[in-house]
């Protein structure tokens, strides 16, 4: 068994929390440096599937202007946010409504609002690009004129981080660091800003902020905002485990891409947020995935004799469209209750 696999198998996922990675070696000229990154990486990916970063290199102000953009939009009166509903467009792009999402089958759907966009050029205008069974262009609200700007900035630091990531996922892999650079040439990321309101009632109630889930893509880059704890992630012994904010830091979890190329031998851990606090609660995912054209099969050294193969191959383009199908089909319930939040 390659000693990967022999690593996987002795997996420890009973984990109490969750560990923080300082970035600061991230692009060392000195390759020690990087592959003793590289191992912390392995270790919190094969056995939490959740990491914190610091010295990300992500500018605060350029998060706060996001936040402030998420705000803004998010104020605005429910018709004027349904204009950019996103199962009026193929893949999903723009808004989703209260309620209207459902990422646990379990569940009675997600008490979060959103808006989700895609890869773009930078210039006015912008400019998609061709993402097979994704493709399709970004929708942008009207109403806020520096809003595509400055939440593309944020967009662009993060896919810049996301990036520099793939080639400390590969050395964990034992692979070459540039492994990942020939399936990541599209960017093939997608930002939601989110807005949970405050929640009450049992907390045995099926309705959560999002539903225990595992991400769909390789990576997630989450920004969370300080102060509130809501995101809890499931260890072995389905316990719920906290993972409140940091000051300076971003949560990286892995996703189901990860999982099905590496065999489960990186873990695409279920997680969920309720906020169960008295403010409004706002977080930003972006979810890194590969191109849409890769074919999720078994990395190797993934496999062996003890560990055969455990999942169908599929392009990553596949597996996100239908999770994406899935998750907002039964969408029946929009949000009558629906109030547009005070702008804080
Ligand atoms: O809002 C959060 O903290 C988590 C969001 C999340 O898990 C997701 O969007 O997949
Ligand atoms: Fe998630």
């Amino acid at each position: 068994m390659s000693s990967l696999a022999n690593q996987a198998e002795k997996a420890d996922m009973n984990f109490a929390g969750i560990p923080i990675i300082d970035l600061t070696e991230i692009s060392s000229t000195d390759s020690t440096r990087r592959r003793s990154l590289a191992e912390e990486i392995r270790n919190a990916c094969i056995n939490v599937g959740f990491f914190y970063v610091k010295n990300h290199g992500i500018e605060d102000k350029i998060i706060q202007e996001t936040l402030g953009m998420a705000k803004d939009f998010f104020s605005l009166p429910l018709d004027v946010k349904m204009e950019i509903e996103n199962r009026k467009n193929p893949n999903f792009k723009g808004y989703h409504p209260l309620l209207s999402g459902n990422n646990d089958p379990e569940g009675a759907g997600d008490l979060q609002e959103g808006f989700e966009f895609g890869w773009e050029d930078p210039s006015p205008g912008g400019g998609e690009i061709d993402n097979g069974i994704m493709a399709g262009a970004n929708v942008w609200p009207s109403e806020i004129p520096e809003f595509r700007e400055k939440v593309l900035k944020y967009y662009y630091a993060a896919v810049k981080l996301g990036k520099s990531l793939f080639p400390l996922f590969a050395q964990a892999l034992n692979l070459p660091e540039t492994f990942f650079d020939d399936k990541t040439l599209k960017s093939a990321a997608l930002m939601k800003l989110l807005h949970y309101p405050p929640q009450t009632g049992p907390v045995d109630d099926p309705v959560v902020g999002i539903g225990a889930h595992t991400d769909w893509e390789c990576f997630t880059i989450l920004w969370q905002e300080p102060g509130i704890q809501a995101l809890q992630v499931l260890n072995s012994s389905k316990e719920w485990i906290d993972a409140p904010p940091i000051p300076g830091t971003l949560v990286i979890n892995l996703g189901d891409q990860f999982a099905r190329w590496t065999n489960d031998i990186f873990k695409s851990t279920v997680h969920r947020a309720i906020n169960r606090n008295n403010v409004h609660r706002y977080s930003i995912p972006l979810f890194f995935g590969t191109d849409y054209d890769v074919e999720l099969e078994p990395i190797p050294g993934c496999t062996s004799d003890e560990r055969p193969p455990r999942y169908k191959v599929i392009t990553a383009g596949e597996y996100v469209k239908a999770r994406l199908e899935a998750t907002y089909a039964q969408a029946t319930h929009i949000t009558t209750q629906y109030t547009a939040p005070e702008k804080v």
